[in-house]
C-alpha cells in the first residue's frame, strides 16, 4: 500500500468535514486546496481571517458555503480551542493542526469540558512511505506520550494496531525497539518490549503480531536479523515501529523525513475524532496524506 493509493481510496468515501486549527500557513492550504480539489473533505477554517483569505485566493479557492468556511480566532489558542469545539460538538469529523504548535493544540483536546477525549490513552501514528522500503511503515508514539507506563504502551499499540488495520494492514506485525535484542533489566525498554510480546502471545494483545524486543536494524532487513540470528515472524518484515520514548520517535520521525526522504501521514488517534497531527515544518503532500489516513480511519 502507497500513501498515492490511501488518497485515492479516501476520495471514494463520504467526505468529511475537517476542522484546521490555526490555518494561515501555506503547506496547510495547500492540502486543503489539493483536498476540495480532489473532494476528500471540506473544511472549517479557523485562524487569522485575512492571512486565511489571502491564501485561499492564491491557491485559487474562496469561500464556498458547501466547502470552506472562514472563522476569525484572535490567536492560536483561540483557533485550537474553536477546531476542537467543532469537533467535540459534531460540526466536524476530523481536526487538524495547522500553524500551532503541537502543545496548544493538544491542551485544548484534553480540555476536560469541551475536549476530545474517551478515556483511552491518545497516541501518535505516523505512516511513512521510504525510498526502498516496498511497504508503508508505521512509527509510535513521535509526538504524544513522553515516557508511557506499561499500561500506556499496551494502549498505543492497540490504537497503532487499529489505526494500521483502517488503512488495510489486516494483522500488523508490530516491532517494539530497544538498542539491543535481548532482554536487559536495566534496559526499560527492552523488559517492555518482551512483556508486550508475551501479553500477545497471551491473547492480551490481540489483532496483531508482537516480537521484541528488536533494534531498528533487524526490525526492518531481513539480512540484518540473518546475520544476527534473529528469528521470528516480525524480524525483517516489521509494519509497526514501536518506540520506547518520544524522543526515539521524533528524531527517528524527523530523520525518515530529511535523511531519508520519506514521505509521511500523521495522526492522533484513541479520541472522540482523529486528529491530523504533523510538524509544523512537514510538506502541504504530508498534510495531504495525513487527511486522507484521517478520513480513512473515521
Ligand atoms: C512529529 C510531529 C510533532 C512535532 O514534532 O511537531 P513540531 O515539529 O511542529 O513541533
Amino acid at each position: 500500500m502507497k500513501l498515492a493509493q490511501l488518497i485515492n481510496k479516501a476520495t471514494q468515501m463520504t467526505p468529511k468535514v475537517v476542522a484546521v486549527a490555526a490555518a494561515e500557513d501555506s503547506e496547510v492550504m495547500v492540502a486543503v486546496s489539493e483536498a476540495v480539489k480532489k473532494g476528500l473533505a471540506s473544511f472549517l477554517l479557523f485562524g487569522d481571517e485575512e492571512k486565511i483569505m489571502e491564501l485561499l485566493s492564491v491557491n485559487g479557492l474562496a469561500v464556498m458555503e458547501d466547502k470552506i468556511k472562514v472563522v476569525q480566532a484572535a490567536n492560536e489558542k483561540e483557533a485550537a480551542a474553536l477546531a476542537v469545539k467543532a469537533v467535540s460538538s459534531k460540526e466536524a469529523d476530523v481536526l487538524m493542526k495547522g500553524h500551532v504548535s503541537t502543545a496548544t493544540i493538544l491542551k485544548e483536546v484534553l480540555n476536560k469540558e469541551y475536549g476530545l477525549r474517551t478515556g483511552n490513552v491518545l497516541s501518535h501514528v505516523a505512516a511513512f512511505e521510504v525510498p526502498g522500503y516496498d511497504q508503508l511503515i508505521f512509527v509510535t508514539d513521535a509526538a504524544m506520550n513522553i515516557e508511557p507506563t506499561i499500561e500506556q504502551k499496551v494502549q498505543i499499540v492497540n490504537n497503532s494496531v487499529n489505526f494500521a488495520r483502517a488503512v488495510g494492514v489486516e494483522v500488523p506485525k508490530v516491532a517494539p525497539l530497544a538498542a539491543v535484542e535481548v532482554v536487559n533489566p536495566s534496559m526499560r525498554a527492552t523488559v517492555d518490549a518482551a512483556l508486550l510480546t508475551q501479553m500477545n502471545k497471551r491473547g492480551q494483545i490481540k489483532n496483531c503480531i508482537i516480537d521484541g524486543p528488536l533494534a531498528l536494524d533487524n526490525a526492518v532487513s531481513q539480512l540484518a536479523a540473518e546475520q544476527k540470528g534473529i528469528a521470528g515472524e516480525v524480524a525483517g518484515h516489521a509494519d509497526i515501529l514501536f518506540v520506547p520514548t518520544i524522543e526515539v520517535g521524533n528524531v527517528l520521525y524527523k530523520s525518515l523525513i530529511y535523511f531519508a526522504k520519506a514521505k509521511v501521514g500523521a495522526v492522533i488517534t484513541g479520541a472522540k475524532a482523529p486528529i491530523v497531527l504533523t510538524s509544523r515544518a512537514d510538506s502541504a503532500e504530508s498534510k495531504l496524506n495525513s487527511l486522507a489516513l484521517a478520513v480513512s480511519a473515521v
